[in-house]
């Protein structure tokens, strides 16, 4: 295995009205990725592609050395997932769940798990479905560690927690990859978490990857400009990636702030958020 622990290449999906098209990007071991997009860019398509869920049309997925369909069951084993899409086992309780996971994961450890209940404040005999959504989401956390997986593979999973809590599923991620053979791939609306811990964001946006990239050269690199409005036509086209117009003017997101600072001495340059990035990619019109 090289030093990915994800691999995924050309990954497409047609539905009647969205189609996911050459999805590729690789997830490094030792790293957490943020996979960001606007609602229906095909997050979702492409976790469940990943985890087998859903059938493929074309492209390969490799985990650990592993091809995700041919060897689905030794891929299984190393991978805990969390997804927002309700739990299975509302009419069980907490301490009931072994039963179950043992017969999923060959390594499932019992004690582990009970440890994750206590370290989360989570009564073993209550019926999950009486539990609140933050629970549940803990629940589902608890049951995806307790088989030592390598990879973590998250779809929006930390949305419904309060920001106590989110920041320490954070903490978890960072203590989770620090013997670096482990990852974490996390899909998120919540961008100032993924500024927090991701070491790469991967960007989707109608379907296509915009951009897989180490989160800090990215921030180091994209930027606002701000010029009155009809000077936008003085600038390099091959320098926007995208501009807003507001009451003052125009805000162009710029594809290297250091350039752009040089080339356009006379307009002020700040950094950008990842929000930022989405909105300008989504909603910026790049027209003159
Ligand atoms: N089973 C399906 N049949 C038809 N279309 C589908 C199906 N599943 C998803 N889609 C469509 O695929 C597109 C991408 O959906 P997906 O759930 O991957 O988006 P997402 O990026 O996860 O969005 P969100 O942030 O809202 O969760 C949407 O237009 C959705 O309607």
């Amino acid at each position: 295995m090289d030093g990915n622990i994800l691999t995924v290449s050309n990954l497409s999906k047609t539905y009647p009205q969205f189609s996911l098209e050459n999805v590729s990007f690789t997830l490094p071991s030792g790293s957490i990725m943020g996979f960001i997009g606007e609602n229906g860019a095909g997050k979702t398509t492409t976790l469940k592609l990943i985890l087998n869920l859903i059938r493929k049309e074309s492209g390969d997925v490799t985990l650990f050395g592993l091809d995700h369909v041919r060897d689905e069951r030794a891929v299984k084993e190393q991978i805990g997932v969390v997804l927002d899409d309700g739990f299975f086992y509302e009419l069980l309780r907490p301490g009931q769940l072994p039963a179950v996971l043992k017969r999923v994961y060959r390594s499932f450890d019992p004690a582990l798990y009970d440890s994750w209940l206590k370290r989360f404040d989570l009564p073993a005999g209550k019926p999950i479905k009486e539990l609140s959504k933050g629970m549940k989401m803990k629940l589902s956390f608890a049951a995806a560690l307790s088989h030592r997986p390598r990879l973590l593979i998250l779809d929006e999973a930390t949305s419904g927690l309060d920001p106590v809590m989110r920041s320490e599923i954070l903490d978890l991620f960072l203590e989770f990859i620090e013997d670096e053979s482990h990852a974490v791939l996390l899909s998120s609306h919540i961008t100032s978490d993924l500024e927090k811990v991701a070491d790469y964001i991967t960007f989707i946006h109608e379907g296509h990857i915009v951009f897989s990239e180490s989160k800090d050269e990215i921030l180091e690199r994209l930027g606002v400009l701000h010029c009155p409005s009809g000077d936008f036509r003085l600038l390099d086209r091959e320098d926007v990636i995208g501009r807003r117009e507001n009451q003052f003017g125009c805000d162009v997101l710029v594809h290297d702030r250091r350039l752009a600072r040089r080339k356009y001495p006379e307009y002020p340059i700040d950094g950008c958020s990842l929000d930022d990035i989405m909105l300008y990619y989504v909603k910026g019109d790049a027209a003159c």
